[in-house]
């Protein structure tokens, strides 16, 4: 599904990615971590075409992705921070992103339903809180019926039972046979749904496998001592 050669980026004298060699089966989850500036979004944005490499190839569904970017009308993408005109209605940004991308389905109605986001359709973005815009962002995100699914901090802002629906929501997607690409903060969210992490440390992957096997690299109970362990050891 996604295969990552040799890929390095600078910016200015910032060497965020030191040869980043990463290969993606199609279906599954799998979570990008590592610590603030390690380079997760930069890597994503580089498979989205969005930064552009120093050198290295990426390979996305068996296009090569320099150059082009109709491979991109098969992926889903949920950023950090999405920045849409305030003054819009949620029915309008859904509509005017529907026809931007010219889909064909309804998704969005059943997407609607489970965030509980009918209330808010006529209202703007701007006089939403964070937590409903990162529900409206989840719409925007999941309509499409993509087979790659990216999501960059999709927990940001949710509530404990919104929380709950995006789980159960990346599962579904998952039992489709979609590849789901996720970066979190939130552990135990990460814990829950991925398949396999691969977890970045100045500029590099320093692990690439399934949470058990990285607990038993760390001798550690849990996602979360295991990622303090590596932390640890590498700022002590
Ligand atoms: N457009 C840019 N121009 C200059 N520096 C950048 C740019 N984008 C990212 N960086 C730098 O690259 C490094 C990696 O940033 P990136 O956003 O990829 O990290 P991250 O792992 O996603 O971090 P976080 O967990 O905080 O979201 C940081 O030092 C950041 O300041």
């Amino acid at each position: 599904m996604i295969e990552i050669n040799d890929l390095h980026k600078k910016f200015g004298k910032n060497e965020v990615l030191k040869g980043i060699n990463l290969s993606i089966n199609e279906g599954g989850i799998f979570s990008i971590l590592g610590p603030n500036g390690s380079g997760k979004t930069t890597l994503i944005k580089c498979m989205l075409g969005m930064v552009i490499p120093d050198s290295g190839n990426i390979t996305i569904r068996d296009e090569v992705i320099k150059n082009n970017y109709k491979y991109r009308n098969k992926i889903d993408y949920l950023p950090q921070i999405a920045r849409f005109p305030g003054n819009l209605k949620v029915k309008e940004i859904i509509a005017m992103i529907k026809d931007l991308r010219a889909s064909k389905t309804e998704k969005e109605i059943e997407l609607i339903e489970l965030f509980k986001l009918e209330p808010f359709l006529n209202k703007r973005l701007d006089n939403l809180s964070g937590g409903t815009k990162q529900k409206v962002n989840l719409v925007l995100t999941f309509m499409f019926d993509s087979p790659l699914i990216i999501l960059d901090e999709p927990t940001s802002g949710l509530d404990p039972i919104s929380h709950l629906r995006l789980k159960n929501l990346i599962f579904s997607e998952k039992e489709k046979g979609k590849t789901i690409l996720v970066t979190s903060h939130i552990l135990s969210f990460v814990e829950d749904i991925a398949d396999k992490i691969v977890f970045l440390l100045e500029g590099e992957i320093y692990f690439n496998g399934t949470i058990s096997q990285l607990k038993t690299k760390t001798e550690q109970p849990d996602l979360e001592h295991a990622i303090a362990s590596i932390l640890s050891a590498s700022y002590a």
